[in-house]
């Protein structure tokens, strides 16, 4: 394998080392990402409980994954706001509210899903 390879093959690993890094720090210290995860456990064990089907699985990883990843961006866009503007700013607020605005919507498609599958299986 050629040095340049190597290099390249290298960083990939270490991208995905940090990657994983940052998915832990998440996990570690945000109480939103880890409600997320409680819930997203919480259906999983309800998924196989249900026995739900192949594509209700695609949804629910789907929006697990959606919901989860976007507030990973939104905590993300939340301390680039607090390191460049730590005071009060009405620009940072409108910032911030977006990028939960993002996460709501996210979420409110989660529960639709979430309602879709498992609301016929409950009654
Ligand atoms: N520097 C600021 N200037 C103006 N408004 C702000 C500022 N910081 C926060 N806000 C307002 O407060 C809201 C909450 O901000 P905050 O950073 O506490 O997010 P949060 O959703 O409570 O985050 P978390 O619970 O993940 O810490 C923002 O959406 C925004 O409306």
């Amino acid at each position: 394998m050629s040095a340049k390879k190597e290099s390249f093959l290298l960083n990939r690993i270490k991208s995905v080392g940090w990657a994983f890094k940052g998915a832990w720090l998440l996990l570690r210290t945000e109480a939103s990402i880890q409600i997320q995860f409680f819930i997203a456990t919480v259906v999983t064990i309800a998924g196989f409980y249900f026995d739900i089907s192949k594509t209700e699985w695609l949804f629910q990883v789907t929006m697990i994954g959606l919901v989860m990843s976007i507030e990973g961006i939104n905590t993300s866009i939340e301390y680039i706001a607090d390191f460049i503007h730590p005071e009060f700013h009405n620009s940072i607020g409108r910032i911030k509210d977006v990028a939960a605005g993002a996460v709501f919507i996210a979420s409110i498609a989660a529960i639709i899903v979430a309602a879709i599958i498992y609301l016929p299986k409950l009654f």
